[in-house]
């Protein structure tokens, strides 16, 4: 199977072309675990399938690490986006892609001639407990205090298609990500699972966050978790509605526009293609 390998800020991909002609085997959810093993595989967070689509210019299907599927994906669409661009795929400064979030439109930005980021109109957050979903009576969930094991958490819950659970903490560097991100993601409140994102304020426009993912643990970045983090920090009154996400692979920047839609800018790198042996038996 032809694959080519990309990230956004470190958030890796690996990307099978599946509605171009490439043969593309069933069991994708059995083989994605396979194919993103950093020892026994490829290596990386999710497997992400281009599809042909009937109502946009492409369907973009994204497989987390652990097999299981996702809504959404924000670094990933932006890879997505470069790649069809530069391949010549889709040679246009607006690409619509369908996702199980619905479409989601990025945007190509040129400089010297060269993709320089990639901006996506990510939409509306979604911001009922019902919509993320979560268990408890309707409303949104602002500051909404959480219990794990003993311990109390102030969540905000966003949904950007995908589930999120934003928790603002005065120090980052103090946080056990990886103890306290796989318990808040099984949490029984929330029913799909969720993505975790611990955040720290630096100012009203810039923020430090990092991330537990759902079927992929802790990851460099998250385009959606960022866009999340966005929305619940104007909820919460800490920061503006244009701000700067500071993650472990680099940095984004999300605007939480008048017109009720997020957009999300940064950048998308290919780094190689190869070929992948699919085992029958
Ligand atoms: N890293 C992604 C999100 C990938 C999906 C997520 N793990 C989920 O299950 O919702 C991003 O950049 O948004």
């Amino acid at each position: 199977m032809h694959f080519t390998k990309v990230h956004g800020l470190g958030n890796d991909f690996i990307l099978v072309n599946a509605g171009m002609g490439e043969g593309l085997p069933d069991d994708y959810i059995t083989l994605a675990p396979k194919m993103c093993d950093r020892r026994f595989g490829i290596g990386a967070d999710g497997l992400v399938l281009l599809l042909d689509s009937g109502v946009a210019d492409v369907r973009m299907r994204i497989i987390n690490s652990d097999g299981s599927e996702a809504e959404m994906c924000g670094n990933a669409i932006r890879c997505v986006a470069k790649y069809l661009y530069e391949h010549g795929i889709v040679r246009k400064d607006e690409i619509k892609v369908e996702t199980l979030a619905g479409i989601i439109v990025p945007q190509i930005i040129q400089k010297n001639g060269r993709v320089e980021a990639v901006r996506v109109d990510m939409g509306a957050p979604r911001l009922e407990r019902q919509e993320i979903p979560m268990l408890g009576t309707p409303g949104q969930v602002v500051n909404e205090p959480l219990q794990v094991n003993g311990q109390t958490f102030k969540i905000t819950a966003v949904s950007m298609g995908n589930p999120h659970c934003v928790i603002f903490v005065p120090d980052l560097s103090v946080i056990p990500l990886n103890q306290i991100g796989p318990q808040i993601e099984t949490h029984p409140a929330f029913p799909r699972k969720t993505n975790v994102e611990f955040v720290q304020v630096l100012s009203p426009t810039e923020v430090r966050m990092m991330v537990w993912e759902r079927g992929a643990g802790p990851t460099m970045a998250c385009g959606t978790g960022a866009c999340a983090v966005a929305t619940a920090g104007v909820l919460n009154g800490l920061t503006a509605r244009s701000v700067t996400v500071h993650l472990p692979g680099g940095s984004l920047h999300i605007e939480w526009a008048d017109n009720g839609r997020l957009y999300m800018t940064g950048p998308a790198e290919e780094v190689f293609n190869g070929e992948y042996i699919v085992y029958n038996g």
